[in-house]
């Protein structure tokens, strides 16, 4: 890893720098883990502290992601899923990563994301600490979401080839008129109270399933069309699956800075509590009206 400076941010300025050199850095990386991806579908031995199958492409990104990240000034812990715990790298910020969220896209060729959340405190942070959350989107075209603390709207960028940037969406809200539903989980481990709600948004004529099997993918549905991402609580694992300091509270950061809603079934995912690093929880995200059904819909399970 490069050598750097070992000075953490002390004002709002310096904070807003780093982030900036955090969000330029996953963007400018996000080319090569594209890049890197044909060759690496195949799985590595051992596990993920999740006890997920690890692919060659989740460590490869983790890798390139954690030496540009790490070599920031002002980025303290490094962290990812992929990671039993974070690296140090100085002093300063916190950065969580899911280095490829949806790798087990990788082999029939579907969307994949990169998602980060930086934090203004040390790990297992809250979710209040986040001070901005962004996720790469891998689809047909590379595209990045931005939500930061000083502004109230998310900034979406097209990602060239060659690793520069352009504003495609300088101000990116969720449409009111919601369209677009996806659940995750087997339907057999869903619970009653769960099952009920989803027939209700079914019968909706406006809204159609759109279930791509990366999270990233899903929600960028959502923030496109409006609608509903979930990963919900099973009988078989009541926490549901996704993490909370990699892909609960980012996501649950981002659809709210879009004007959307978040929660775990009862609160909004930011004020969800957990003391592991790996600590999983029930993700729901949408427009406000959805979430506030669903969250009304789980009430007597609460
Ligand atoms: O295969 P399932 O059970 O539908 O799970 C899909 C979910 O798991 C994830 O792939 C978990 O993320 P990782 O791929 O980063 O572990 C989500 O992106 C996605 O929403
Ligand atoms: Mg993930
Ligand atoms: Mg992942």
């Amino acid at each position: 890893m490069a050598t750097k400076e070992n000075s953490a941010p002390t004002d709002a300025e310096s904070i807003q720098k780093t982030v900036n050199d955090v969000l330029d850095a996953v963007a400018r990386t996000a080319p090569e883990v594209r890049r890197g991806l044909p060759g690496r579908r195949v799985a590595v031995a051992g596990t993920n502290p999740s006890g997920e199958e690890q692919k060659a492409a989740d460590v490869y990104a983790d890798e390139l992601l954690c030496e540009r990240i790490g070599s920031i000034s002002n980025v303290g812990v490094y962290a990812s899923e992929e990671r039993a715990s974070g690296v140090d790298v100085g002093s300063g910020l916190s950065v969580c990563v899911d280095p490829l969220d949806g790798s087990s896209n990788l082999e029939p060729n579907a969307a994949m994301g990169t998602i980060v959340a930086i934090y203004d405190d040390d790990l297992p942070a809250s979710g209040r600490d986040i001070v901005a959350a962004a996720y790469v989107l891998y689809g047909a075209t590379t595209t990045m979401a931005v939500a930061r603390a000083n502004k109230e709207t998310v900034t979406e960028y097209l990602i060239h080839d060659s690793g520069d940037y352009q504003v495609v969406h300088e101000e990116l809200t969720l449409p009111d008129d919601p369209s677009v539903y996806g659940f995750g989980g087997r339907v057999p481990h869903w619970v009653e109270e769960f099952e009920e709600y989803v027939s209700e948004v079914e019968s909706d004529p406006s809204m159609k399933l759109r279930y791509g099997g990366a999270m990233i993918g899903d929600v960028n549905q959502v923030l496109t069309y409006g609608g509903i991402f979930g990963y919900p609580t099973l009988t078989n694992a009541p926490e549901g699956k996704l993490r909370v300091q990699f892909e609960g509270y980012p996501v649950g950061y981002i659809l709210e800075k879009a004007g959307g809603a978040s929660s775990d079934g009862r609160q909004s995912l930011l004020d969800v509590e957990k003391d592991d690093l790996h600590a999983r929880t029930p993700v729901y995200v949408g427009n406000e009206e959805l979430i506030d059904d669903l969250e009304a819909a789980l009430a007597d399970r609460n």
